[in-house]
């Protein structure tokens, strides 16, 4: 009796404080829609959704739809909240396309903003798919090339005809936005915003903020206030954010006076102004009223899957792994090797342990399974890049190799736990426990994604165990089995391990040798500068 009260109490939903959180659409009475079925769907669409291999669409996006194109019309913003692998991606762009198809003149009309460049190369590649079918283009700004290559793909610079030089002091009219859709991360677009003569949000209709919870957290120059500012702004408004633009606006911030044009472009005449429509997303929106606040919703509606605001993929297997904190990689191995080259992914606390770890792994002897690491690491030069034959943007070497199959392990920081959607991947593997269910949640939603069955493995201390079942209880799946490695496995592994321990030492050193005489290096460079500024 006292257990189920226990359990009752654990079980209890947690009230959201806001009002309009507490009445949300349910996505999970939701079904599935075929393609041929949605309502006012564009053919072109249709067939480009097609040819991505959908043929219908999951619950969220049905949702969205509803809210957006369907009956709903936009007229409320969207929170949604619903679980990783749930299609949350297709379920703004969808709507925001078809809705833009009809569009006369190209400005940029949505914005899409991602914490991370993986994540908006990621959701660029899914407008891609289907802007273009019906004459929509869409951009990127995440930093990845310089900045005068990302201007010139998102500005149309006049033609030069013969005998007319193109004055760069010429009103900002000549210019115009070679983009409807803009996908961004929050440095990148601060950087628009302030410098590119040309960039305007003035025209802006839709403004995505996906993974919500981690950009409100990321202040990055008071982004979202600027865009909202932007958006919404007269002159007025622009003076109140900064106080002196009239002293400096036309020459240094040209590109922030963007203040809304009012009539036909985005309203009629004597009716209220169109709004900037919102969509924001989340596997774990926050409910916390203040950060909310800060996205100015209008009249919000919420959508979410279920009862409980934590909520993992159906088809996830949770288990966890008991031992020893010092033989926690010889288990790690014996469990890669039981998995037998399956996609996996690792993940530790830190950057430098993710390091360590993927060295260690690495120095294994013959795994017969390739491994490599993603992190914070390595240089974003790395960890993105163009590729310059097919003009194709990348992500990450090493999230290419593993995309591709190329490697089976993939060892990551939480640089990886948001967003990231690589095919195939089977297992999860938390080698350090999760501080937060938050955490825990976005590192478990890399598999077991768009219907599909996966498993996610913890390693624990035994004085961990009691710890990370109440942080599952927080969930609407609790349930998480012991998982044994046989035990002659580990003990085959011992002399590797030992050996491989060494090698790990004699690497760390002479990585910490090398850091020093590039730091002694370039200190020595810096005072023969200073010695010869001197001299001058
Ligand atoms: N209607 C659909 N039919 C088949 N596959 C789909 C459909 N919609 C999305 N997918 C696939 O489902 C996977 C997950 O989609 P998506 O990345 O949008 O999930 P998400 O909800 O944003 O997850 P996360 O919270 O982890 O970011 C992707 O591989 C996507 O291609």
């Amino acid at each position: 009796m006292e257990e189920a009260s226990e359990q009752s109490q654990k079980q209890k939903k947690s009230v959201p404080v806001l009002p309009w959180m507490r009445s949300p659409i349910d996505v999970t009475l939701i079904d599935e829609c075929p393609l041929n079925l949605l309502p006012f769907l564009d053919p072109r669409l249709e067939v480009a959704l097609q040819k991505m291999g959908i043929t219908s669409l999951f619950p969220v996006q049905v949702g969205v739809w509803q809210e957006t194109i369907g009956p709903g019309s936009f007229e409320r913003d969207l929170c949604i909240n619903s679980p990783t692998g749930s299609g949350k991606t297709l379920a703004y762009a969808l709507p925001i396309v078809q809705m833009l198809s009809t569009r006369a003149v190209r400005c940029l009309r949505a914005l899409v903003v991602l914490p991370t460049r993986d994540l908006a190369l990621q959701v660029k590649e899914v407008f891609s798919a289907i802007a273009p079918a019906v004459g929509l283009s869409v951009g990127l700004a995440v930093g990845q090339s310089s900045i005068a290559d990302e201007i010139s793909e998102l500005i149309k610079r006049p033609k030069l005809e013969a005998g007319i030089c193109y004055d760069p002091e010429a009103p900002l009219l000549h210019l115009q936005s070679s983009v409807d859709i803009l996908v961004a991360t929050p440095g990148r677009l601060m950087d628009h915003i302030n410098s590119t003569k040309g960039f305007t949000l003035e025209h802006l209709s839709y403004l995505v903020v996906d993974e919500t919870d981690r950009l409100l957290r990321e202040a990055y120059q008071s982004w979202l206030p600027t865009v909202l500012q932007l958006t919404r702004s007269s002159d007025g408004d622009l003076r109140s954010l900064f106080p002196h633009t009239s002293t400096f606006l036309p020459s240094t911030f040209g590109s922030l006076k963007t203040i809304r044009r009012s009539g036909v472009e985005r309203g009629f005449k004597g009716k209220a102004y169109p709004r900037l429509v919102k969509m924001v997303l989340s596997a774990t929106l926050t409910q916390d009223p203040s950060k909310l606040a800060q996205l100015d919703l209008h009249h919000p509606l919420l959508l979410t899957t279920g009862q409980r605001r934590y909520r993992l993929p159906e088809r996830l297997e949770s288990f966890q792994l008991i031992c020893e904190s010092k033989l926690k990689p010889l288990y790690l191995v014996a469990l890669l090797q039981t998995l037998q080259g399956e996609k996996c992914i690792v993940f530790t606390s830190s950057v430098e342990s993710t390091h360590r770890l993927c060295t260690l792994l690495n120095f294994f002897g013959d795994l017969q399974i390739k491994i490599k690491e993603y992190s914070g690491l390595q240089r974003q030069s790395v960890r993105s890049y163009r590729n310059h034959e097919s003009g194709n943007l990348f992500c990450s070497k090493a999230l290419k190799a593993f995309r591709a199959g190329d490697i089976q392990v993939l060892v990551s920081s939480d640089a990886m736990t948001r967003g990231m959607d690589v095919e195939g991947v089977t297992n999860v593997i938390n080698y350090d426990i999760p501080a937060y269910i938050k955490t825990y949640i976005h590192r478990a939603g890399r598999t077991a994604r768009a219907g599909q069955a996966g498993r996610c493995f913890t390693l624990l201390r035994k004085d961990e165990v009691k710890r990370f079942k109440k942080m599952l209880q927080k969930t609407d799946n609790n349930s998480c089995l012991v998982y044994s490695v046989p035990s002659d496995s580990i003990e085959l592994l011992r002399s590797a391990y030992i050996s491989a321990l060494e090698k790990l030492k004699e690497s760390v050193e002479s990585e910490s040798y090398k850091k020093r005489k590039i730091k002694l290096k370039s200190s020595r460079m810096v005072k023969q500068k200073e010695l010869n500024n001197s001299k001058v």
